[in-house]
């Protein structure tokens, strides 16, 4: 069976990609444009392996994408992406062609029956912001993004639900929280505390750093979204959480913690402009429906991460 990955060279597709070497016998295909947020030389290894094949190219060109369309897929699993919300706010410019105009060419290459079904990844951040007594989103909450990033993948959402109600074509959207684990960039905050920490620098924390955020373990991810790959209904939207609701601050001190670091480090700086407050997300139409379970806790998971990433800081490999 062939799969078509966008965005495979990226932080969550990589771990996507290893995630179904390791568990399916899948063909893969990578399709990547490799922006500064990818992984080059972990592709060319993974490209060693006869399953995997990699296709440089931009979801925006649809020349590109067309060389892609040479073989019949079992799904497209869509991550491509501009994803750093901080970057959105200084030019929202990529973040409308990559998130907006480039689901729409992959969208139309469906009509060529390339491809059995895609599945769009999204995230919490199209629900907009939740108060301290709200309860989390859910599937049914409507869609209030605060950003630019947020207001392209809430348009791509619109987009992928559009073509699903009009043309019946076989989509599905899945919404999760905050990633983290091995090869997030280091623009994003856990890895920003991890590298900062490391190196005795200290780490921006945006406003009060009371902010919220639900965090959910990429391997954890991974297994939701294979498992929506294989018992996902088209025309739904499954929210994909972590149920670990912490404060930014709280993320820090617990890193710092098992860094052995002082809190010393920790500078308040300016708060990120339209800066949502919080997030939490209501996985149980996953639970109930497909049966998902989470495999991973928090505090251990963590610790993996801030390893993986000392390992890589010391053999100078990020
Ligand atoms: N990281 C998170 O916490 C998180 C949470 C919820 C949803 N998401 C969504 O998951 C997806 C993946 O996020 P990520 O954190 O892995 O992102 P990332 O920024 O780490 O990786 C994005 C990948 O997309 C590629 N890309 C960018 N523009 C492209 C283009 N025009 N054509 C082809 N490839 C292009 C990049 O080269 C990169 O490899 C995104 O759609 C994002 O919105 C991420
Ligand atoms: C980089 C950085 C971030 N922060 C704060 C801002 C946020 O409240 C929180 C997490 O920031 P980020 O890592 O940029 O993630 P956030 O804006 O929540 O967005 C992430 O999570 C979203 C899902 O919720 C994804 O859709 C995005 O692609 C992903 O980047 O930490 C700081 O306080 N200091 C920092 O240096």
């Amino acid at each position: 069976m062939n799969i078509l990955v966008t965005g495979g060279a990226g932080f969550i597709g990589l771990n996507f990609v290893r995630h179904l070497l390791k568990t399916t016998l899948y063909n893969i295909t990578v399709f990547d444009y490799l922006t500064y947020a990818s992984h080059p030389k972990e592709i060319k290894q993974l490209t060693s392996h006869s399953r995997i094949r990699f296709i440089k190219g931009s979801i925006v060109n649809v020349r590109d994408i067309e060389a892609v369309m040479d073989q019949e897929y079992e799904a497209i699993i869509h991550f491509a992406a501009e994803s750093h919300v901080d970057k959105s706010i200084q030019n929202a410019g990529d973040f409308i062609q990559t998130n907006i105009v480039g689901t729409y060419q992959i969208l139309q290459q469906l009509f060529k029956g390339y491809a059995k079904k895609m599945i769009h990844i999204s995230t919490d951040e199209v629900y907009g912001n939740l108060n301290s007594t709200d309860l989390p989103f859910t599937e049914n909450s409507p869609l209030s993004p605060n950003n630019p990033y947020s207001a392209s993948k809430a348009s791509s959402d619109l987009l992928v639900r559009s073509y699903y109600e009009t043309f019946q074509l076989p989509l599905i959207t899945t919404r999760c929280g905050n990633n983290f684990g091995p090869f997030q960039h280091i623009e994003k905050f856990i890895p920003t505390i991890i590298y900062n920490a490391f190196y005795n620098q200290k780490i921006p924390l945006y406003g009060d750093g009371l902010q919220v955020r639900d965090w959910l373990f990429v391997e954890d991810h991974c297994q939701a979204i294979s498992l929506i790959l294989e018992k996902g209904k088209c025309g739904e939207v499954y929210n994909i959480g972590g149920g670990n609701e912490r404060t930014n601050i709280d993320v820090v001190r617990q890193i710092l913690e098992m860094m052995g670091k002082p809190e010393s480090l920790i500078e308040y700086v300016e708060d990120r402009k339209g800066h949502d407050r919080r997030y939490a997300i209501d996985s149980s139409k996953l639970q109930k429906e497909l049966g998902w379970k989470q495999a991973f806790y928090f505090d251990e998971s963590l610790k993996k991460t801030i390893q993986w990433y000392i390992n890589n800081f010391e053999g100078n490999l990020l």
